[in-house]
């Protein structure tokens, strides 16, 4: 069995390689051609690399007819919240075009693949209170260009499921996080900015943004474990939550690290990581994945912090 994930250099596209040459399966990846091998260079012997730029639709529609896989894990977007408030254009044209030329290629050669489009928790945006944990047919009601841009590929989705009977599954992952995760993600941030003080790089402050907000998260090696799962058992069409269940408020997220190291920190508030709209609360709910699929969450919050922070400790040494 073939499987091409795009963006596989990403910090989710690097453990979902890993998993799937677990279970011998080919892997290809599309990268771009400035992205940085550092994530998946202990697995280029055994899987091959693309470079392809999905705004390039006759590049895309080369490698598909080159590939033909059986699988398509569509990863590759831009995913960073607030960049899509600086860059709102580029965010949508990144996260829109490159999957309609994704899409596109399959229609065009005729491909019987197997897509999961990896939508977002984003996309629900505002929620109440009495709305958690979310089920997949809660409103939508997004809050930063980011999420519109993902409500289109998961539409986008949608369409080519209806129009050209095209084998697609939408997740809508909530956040996840774990080893390799970007520096600027909140649980990764703050992780790297402990180590580097443990390290005396930076004097011991913790420089923080909005510690009120409520996420749920799961661990990365969780998450790509599901999205092999979705490939077997989910219904093309569909969409599922992937969630843990579970709330943490951001300053849990502080408190848990901080619990791990043996330096003292005191936390200070950075008004630039402030948002000009921040979703307050994200839980979801996900039984419909669940009983389509048996995946649950394995590895606790705790662990996945404790693997985080000896990441960058590792990564600083
Ligand atoms: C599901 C969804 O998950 C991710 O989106 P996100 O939720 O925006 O993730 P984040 O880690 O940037 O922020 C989480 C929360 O934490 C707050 N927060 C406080 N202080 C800092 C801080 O210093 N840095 C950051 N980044 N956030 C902070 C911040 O204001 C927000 O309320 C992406 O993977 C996205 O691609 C995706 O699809």
């Amino acid at each position: 069995m073939k499987a091409l994930i795009t963006g596989i250099t990403g910090f989710v596209g690097s453990h979902l390689a890993e998993h799937l040459l677990g279970e011998g399966i080919e892997v290809t990846g599309t990268m771009r051609s400035h992205s940085s091998l550092r994530h998946i260079r202990h697995l280029l012997p055994d899987m091959c690399l693309y470079e392809c730029e999905l705004m390039d639709a006759q590049a895309v529609e080369r490698m598909m007819a080159d590939i033909r896989p059986d699988l398509i894990f569509h990863l590759a977007a831009q995913s960073f919240v607030p960049l899509s408030w600086e860059s709102p254009a580029e965010t949508m044209t990144n996260n829109i075009v490159g999957q309609v030329h994704l899409l596109e290629a399959v229609r065009k050669l005729g491909l019987a693949s197997k897509v999961l489009i990896a939508c977002s928790s984003e996309e629900y945006g505002h929620v109440e209170e009495d709305e958690v944990p979310v089920k997949e047919t809660n409103p939508l009601r997004p809050i930063s260009p980011y999420a519109v841009s993902k409500i289109a590929q998961d539409y986008l989705g949608y369409q080519y499921f209806k129009t050209y009977g095209q084998h697609i599954i939408r997740t809508r992952t909530f956040n996840h996080h774990g080893p390799r995760r970007g520096e600027q993600f909140v649980s990764s941030n703050f992780a790297k900015q402990i180590a580097e003080i443990e390290k005396g790089l930076k004097p011991p402050v913790l420089y923080v943004g909005n510690v009120d907000a409520k996420r749920d998260f799961t661990d990365v090696r969780d998450v790509v474990r599901a999205y092999r799962m979705a490939m077997d058992n989910c219904e093309a069409g569909e969409i599922y939550n992937i969630a843990s269940g579970q709330c943490h408020e951001i300053r849990e997220v502080i408190r848990i690290l901080l619990s791990y190291s043996t330096v003292d920190i005191t936390i200070e508030e950075d008004k630039t990581r402030l948002r000009p709209s921040d979703v307050k609360v994200l839980v979801g709910d996900y039984s419909k994945f669940y009983e389509q699929t048996g995946w649950k969450p394995e590895i606790p919050f705790e662990q996945t912090m404790k693997d985080l922070l000896n990441y960058w400790r590792n990564e600083l040494a």
